[in-house]
């Protein structure tokens, strides 16, 4: 049974024989080991890692047990393909390196070229690509001299998944297609639909989207068919693909997700960081920038799962994000980080790679420097604009603040003056413009503290004009104005600038002589009395005459109030209007003296 070609283990009629033989009742250890084993291997060929690995586990003490080597060699073949399918790569590859070492005296020509394949296979995901090479150089001898349709296909096969890895799409569709020749010329190989869907791919990556869908949608009929589920899953990967490069990014997300749910079903583990990248490129372009970086990190922890990491196209759609973020300074810092893993990666194995190839990557690489600094100068020039636009608004506000703030400044000078003229005018008489009865006798509340606090001396003058009343009815109210107002001008001119007049009443008025003694304010009112004697008014009307009768007092610390004082003067100017007016009436410190 264990010399059946490897197609023939993946049908239905194989499953049925191993499972009736499993039925049978008194089955020794050996037997049962190695149905448990060819179940196992039933099961990866179909793509079901999970239930692989649960015939395995009842195999493998069976095997222990029974101890015998070409079992023990079963048991391992078999291992290293479910291995491979759970992510394992780097238990894979040793327990292929130590099976060939092995076998490789034992085992036939197409067995061994299958074991190589495989090695070489899991080389390539590892990214070591030379020794991928080598091993499927040796794999395609054993397959050609074997003449195994199905192990040359496979070769053929891996050697189209290794250049597409090397991103040599050509020699990749080159090989596919060869793939695909020999299978379809052997009908029994249907166990190779793989290839179907890998070429399709690759005329995917080639943009010839009709055949690449057409591929895509044969391999996925046979999968359904045959019951391969992670094939299944990956036709609808490329089919998310060709959907995201002709721009239908919700249908790719949708493919993505039927071929997450499938892969998941059968724990097939190894290509579910393929799939979150592709899942993050379609949002990328979708613009739902958030999920994209959401499902790099997924693709991350996958890709951390099998130990295989494609760290070169993985910077380059963060890069992309960041371009589209606005953040370029990142997007062109992760450019360069993603190229120089590309070249720390693809050095070795350059030689491999068509020139071709070679230039497609320069290319893109422009391109998508290119595109970074289109949109760069694209976002720059809108932020000069807008930068421009409001600097004007800001020059605008600032005008009309400068404005608002000189018209504050000049309403609260005009404010000042205002209130500064309605104080003078409360403070001054109206006519004579000097200062009031208030302010007179507040000026003078003042010179009597200041003489208390300093022992100092001042005198006071009370005056008022004789029978003004006459003048007013002689020559009317308006030159009885008028003669006030000359008084008030004389009696200005006459008094130092300390000295103080204003006007208490109609036509009397109060003198502040600070520093004075009373003699020397007597003086100066007898000479008052004299010039408004003397004085012309004949401007105003002919034949005005006048004279003023005078109260004049000094202050003496025995004042204890201001009162005191006004008093006196007020007595002593009643005195000289009593006496016969035109007079000047004083009082000497002893109170006796009169003038
Ligand atoms: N033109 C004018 N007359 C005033 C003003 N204030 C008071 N008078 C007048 O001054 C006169 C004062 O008269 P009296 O108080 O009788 O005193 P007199 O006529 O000056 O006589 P004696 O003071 O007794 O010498 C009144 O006729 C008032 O109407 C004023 O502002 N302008």
């Amino acid at each position: 049974m264990s010399n059946l070609s490897v197609p023939e283990r993946k049908q239905e009629a194989f499953y049925i024989k191993i499972n009736n033989l499993l039925n049978k009742p008194d089955l020794d250890n050996h037997s049962e080991a190695l149905a448990n084993i060819l179940m196992a291997n039933y099961h990866i060929l179909n793509g079901d890692a999970i239930r692989a690995r649960e015939f395995l586990s009842v195999a493998q003490p069976l095997v222990q047990n029974v101890d015998t080597p070409s079992l023990e060699h079963q048991y391992q073949y078999v291992n290293i393909f479910v291995l491979r399918s759970e992510g394992d790569l780097e238990q894979a590859l040793t327990t292929s390196e130590n099976l060939y070492e092995e076998v490789k005296d034992i085992w036939g020509m197409n067995k061994l070229g299958d074991l190589i394949l495989e090695r070489a296979y899991i080389s390539s995901l590892l990214s070591l690509y030379k020794e991928a090479i080598t091993l499927l150089d040796l794999a395609l001898d054993y397959a050609l001299e074997s003449d195994d349709p199905y192990l040359i296909s496979e070769t053929y096969n891996v050697f189209g998944i290794l250049y597409n890895f090397l991103n040599d799409n050509q020699s990749a569709i080159m090989y596919f297609e060869k793939a695909v020749e020999v299978m379809e010329k052997h009908p029994a190989l249907v166990s190779n639909i793989y290839f179907y869907a890998n070429l399709g791919d690759a005329y995917r990556t080639n943009k010839q989207y009709e055949k690449a869908l057409e591929l895509t949608h044969k391999a996925r009929l046979l999968s359904i068919q045959e019951n391969d589920v992670p094939l299944q899953a990956f036709t609808h990967q490329v089919e998310a693909r060709i959907d995201t490069d002709t721009e239908q990014y919700q249908a790719a997300i949708e493919q993505l997700e039927k071929a997450k749910a499938l892969q998941e079903k059968v724990g097939e583990k190894l290509f579910g960081y393929e799939l979150q990248t592709d899942f993050a490129y379609a949002y990328l372009k979708l613009g739902e920038l958030d999920k994209a970086e959401q499902h790099i990190e997924y693709a991350i922890e996958e890709a951390a799962k099998v130990a295989a990491l494609d760290d070169f196209y993985l910077k380059k759609l963060r890069a992309e994000i960041s371009a589209q973020r606005g953040e370029f300074e990142m997007a062109f810092e992760l450019l360069d980080e993603s190229f120089s893993v590309y070249r720390d990666t693809f050095n070795d194995n350059l030689t491999y790679v068509s020139n071709l190839s070679r230039e497609q990557l320069d290319q893109e690489r422009l391109s998508f420097e290119n595109k970074l600094l289109e949109k760069e100068n694209q976002i720059s020039t809108k932020f000069v604009e807008q930068y421009k636009e409001y600097s004007t608004w800001l020059i605008t506000l600032i005008i009309l603040l400068l404005v608002l703030l000189l018209i504050c400044c000049w309403l609260l000078i005009r404010y000042r003056r205002l209130a500064r003229t309605n104080q003078e005018m409360a403070l001054t008489d109206n006519l004579t413009l000097l200062p009031n009865r208030r302010q007179v006798f507040r000026k003078l509340d003042n010179e009597h503290q200041r003489s208390t606090l300093n022992k100092s001396v001042y005198s006071l003058i009370i005056f008022d004009v004789d029978h003004f009343k006459t003048i007013n009815d002689r020559f009317g109210h308006h030159v009885g104005d008028k003669v006030i107002n000359r008084l008030a001008r004389i009696t200005r001119h006459i008094l130092r600038d300390n000295d103080t007049i204003g006007r208490i009443s109609g036509e009397e008025f109060l003198i502040i002589l600070p520093d004075t003694v009373m003699d020397d304010a007597t003086q100066i009112a007898t000479r008052l009395n004299e010039q408004f004697a003397n004085a012309d008014f004949e401007d105003l009307a002919e034949g005005i005459h006048l004279t003023a009768s005078f109260g004049v007092t000094e202050y003496t610390p025995e004042d204890e109030h201001l009162d005191m004082v006004i008093n006196r003067a007020d007595h002593l100017l009643y005195k000289a209007k009593k006496e016969g007016r035109n007079r000047v009436v004083s009082t000497s410190r002893d109170d006796s003296s009169e003038d």
